[in-house]
């Protein structure tokens, strides 16, 4: 098990989350959040269907937890076609492609997840499939070896991946419909938040739905999780019945290592390492990688986006630098010579506004 499964608030998969899949909204309307792209993939599934053609491929990217999977089993219930599942690692061989593709049904969702860690001869393979809706196959090796045109029904292929800088750009140019997944704002956590609760049958007050909504980095999938251990912790110290508030929330958080602004152990595990060793930066991230034994693609992947996202870290062309906003969080006070650059900075804010 890698540490980042080990991380209790992660935003990884657990496939035993079955709260999770009780959570999923289960069409554009229920789904909260990402209002842009919402909108316009209504449109886009509208326009379908009256055309009776397949939706142009799409590819959703943004950090993990953030509904990427939720959306594409949206996308297939709203056009009213079949949904296949699969990831890129998952898919070895040319064969396994072609399996899945050749079964489909004409207009089907195909939903590759990690399309990024597909293999790049697969991913050749995929390139005439969405174009054309062909499969260009080589059956046998060596003098022997033909190759095969297979025509296939037209698809809609959804993928998703939290690196789209990693797609090949044939691949990327191949999605009609690109959409960027951003974190939540504590207000739309909270619509989630109310609705898990209600969901579960336990009582939550307003303000203990503001609590957890603000200690969840921004994504639904951490939510869930806070709100389940929240509940955990009510069954045992509360009397039955009693609605679950901000105090109680905010005190099982505490707990769990949560911090106010809904950093865990290993996100200020990060920020201290910059701060401590590196005098704020600007340090390399493989570095860092090997500093906190975790792996570059979990730094890049889960633990940053969201620590950039709120000013504590900056990614600069020679490393990452703790923010301002970091040194504030973690109580601590930057060298002179980086205290004098941040006034600078803000002065300048300042005049500009
Ligand atoms: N907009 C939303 N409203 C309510 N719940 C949501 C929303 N988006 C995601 N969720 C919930 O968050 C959890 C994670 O969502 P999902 O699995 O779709 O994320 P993901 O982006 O596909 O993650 P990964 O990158 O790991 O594949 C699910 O339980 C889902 O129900």
């Amino acid at each position: 098990m890698s540490s980042v499964e080990n991380r209790p608030f992660d935003a990884s998969k657990r496939p035993e989350d079955t709260f999770e899949v009780a959570l999923r909204p289960q069409s554009l309307s229920e789904f909260t959040g990402q209002k842009t792209s919402r909108e316009n993939l209504s449109i886009f599934i509208q326009a379908a269907r009256k055309r009776e053609e397949a939706l142009d491929h799409v590819l959703l990217h943004g950090p993990p937890g953030l509904g990427k999977t939720t959306l594409a089993q949206i996308v297939s219930k709203e056009l009213g076609v079949g949904f296949r599942a699969t990831s890129g690692p998952v898919i070895q061989r040319a064969g396994d492609l072609a399996a899945i593709l050749t079964n489909l049904q004409p207009r089907d969702v195909l939903f590759i997840d990690e399309i990024h860690r597909l293999h790049p001869s697969i991913e050749e393979i995929l390139y005439p499939a969405m174009e054309d809706f062909q499969l260009d196959l080589i059956i046998g090796e060596g003098p022997a070896a033909r190759s095969v045109r297979i025509d296939l029904p037209p698809f809609t292929l959804v993928a998703a991946t939290t690196r789209s800088g990693l797609l090949a750009t044939p691949l990327r140019d191949r999605f009609g419909i690109p959409l960027r997944l951003i974190f939540y704002t504590p207000d739309e956590l909270k619509l989630i938040v109310a609705r898990g609760a209600r969901k579960l049958g336990f009582e939550l007050t307003d303000d203990g739905a503001e609590e957890i909504a603000r200690r969840s980095r921004g994504t639904p999938r951490i939510a869930g999780r806070l709100l389940r251990r929240v509940r955990d912790f009510a069954l045992v110290t509360h009397k039955e019945g009693q609605a679950v508030d901000s105090k109680l929330a905010d005190a099982a958080l505490s707990r769990l290592e949560v911090d106010q602004i809904g950093l865990d152990a290993m996100d200020r595990r990060y920020l201290m390492r910059i701060a401590e060793y590196h005098h704020g930066g600007p340090v390399g991230v493989e570095t860092l990688a090997a500093a906190l034994a975790e792996s570059r693609d979990t730094l890049e992947d889960v633990i940053e986006p969201y620590l950039i996202q709120e000013g504590l870290v900056l990614r600069t062309s020679r490393g990452r630098v703790l923010g301002e906003r970091g040194w504030k969080h973690l109580n601590l006070l930057p060298p002179a010579s980086i205290s004098a650059q941040f006034d600078l900075l803000n002065d300048t804010t300042e005049e500009g506004e």
